[in-house]
């Protein structure tokens, strides 16, 4: 059996994490990027995750974990070392059909993380369906090696190109000829060097009867990225 991958859009979606040590904090640093309404339930904190509390960029709701706190919850995350807490948020999430990880213990859960790079909108996931994690972490760091913050801002760029050619450009075929030269040309070689006259005039070469370029390269190319976890 292989897992089936998704992108969950978790925006305001109410997520429960129960435990709070390193491995919850790696969780819930993943939930808060996707802008998920997190609470937490552990018996002890670490100072990290008490300070994403006090910021109340999560909510803490005690030391002692209630049934009554899956109700509306979407997805759930079990990262406790209490092998029957475990057991019974599996079971209970699962009866409720809720999303349900528990930490290192693919059994008891109904999906799996992978190991992420993220550069802005770019998401490249690795699993290895539980065979090595170790693995997946390997992997992420060569491949954040090989992916740099530059692909950033040229998703940023391909975004606000696609945009405009859907508005300008009809035909699809027409557009995705189009589309597909831009992602293969030098714009990315261009963007790593900063050369902003090069970016807008292989844009020009590429893209037809584009006249308020400068207005759709209203961002800064030359800005760092921030979005890196
Ligand atoms: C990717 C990542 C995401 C995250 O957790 O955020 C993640 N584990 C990470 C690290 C990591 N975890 C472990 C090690 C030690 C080395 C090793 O064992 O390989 C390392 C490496 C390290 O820490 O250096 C121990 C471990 N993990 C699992 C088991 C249980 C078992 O195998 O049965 C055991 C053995 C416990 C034991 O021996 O007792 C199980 C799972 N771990 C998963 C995810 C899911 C499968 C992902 C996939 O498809 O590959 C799955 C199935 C469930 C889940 O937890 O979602 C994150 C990397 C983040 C990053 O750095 O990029
Ligand atoms: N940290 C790692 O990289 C790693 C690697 C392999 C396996 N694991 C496993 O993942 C799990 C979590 O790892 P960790 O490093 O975050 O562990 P940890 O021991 O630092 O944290 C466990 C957390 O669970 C809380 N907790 C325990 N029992 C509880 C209960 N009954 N009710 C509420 N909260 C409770 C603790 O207070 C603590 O906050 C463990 O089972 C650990 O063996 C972790």
């Amino acid at each position: 059996m292989r897992y089936y991958p998704v992108c969950l859009d978790l925006k305001r979606k109410n997520c429960l994490v129960v435990g709070g040590g390193k491995v919850a904090l790696r969780k819930i640093k993943r939930l808060l990027d996707g802008g998920a309404n997190i609470k937490l339930v552990a018996k002890e904190v670490i100072p990290e995750l008490k300070s994403i509390i006090s910021d109340k960029k999560i909510t803490y709701l005690g030391a002692e974990y209630k049934t009554d706190y899956l109700k509306d919850v979407f997805l759930v995350i079990g990262a406790t070392n209490d092998e029957i807490l475990n057991a019974r948020l599996s079971k209970e999430a699962n009866a409720a059909n809720i999303l349900c990880n528990i930490v290192d213990q693919p059994e008891k859960c109904n999906f799996i993380v992978p190991s992420v790079v993220t550069r802005g909108d770019l998401t490249i996931a690795i699993s290895t369906a539980g065979k090595s994690p170790a693995m997946a972490k390997k992997l992420r760091e060569e491949l954040e090696k090989q992916f740099g913050e530059d692909y950033a801002l040229f998703l940023k760029l391909l975004g606000k190109l696609r945009s405009y050619l859907k508005k300008v450009v009809p035909h699809q075929k027409e557009r995705e000829a189009i589309l597909n030269k831009l992602v293969n040309s030098n714009l990315l070689v261009y963007i790593k060097e900063k050369n902003m006259e090069a970016v807008k005039k292989e844009i020009k070469k590429l893209v037809p009867k584009i006249s308020d370029l400068d207005k759709l390269l209203n961002f800064k190319l030359k800005e760092k990225s921030q979005n890196n976890v």
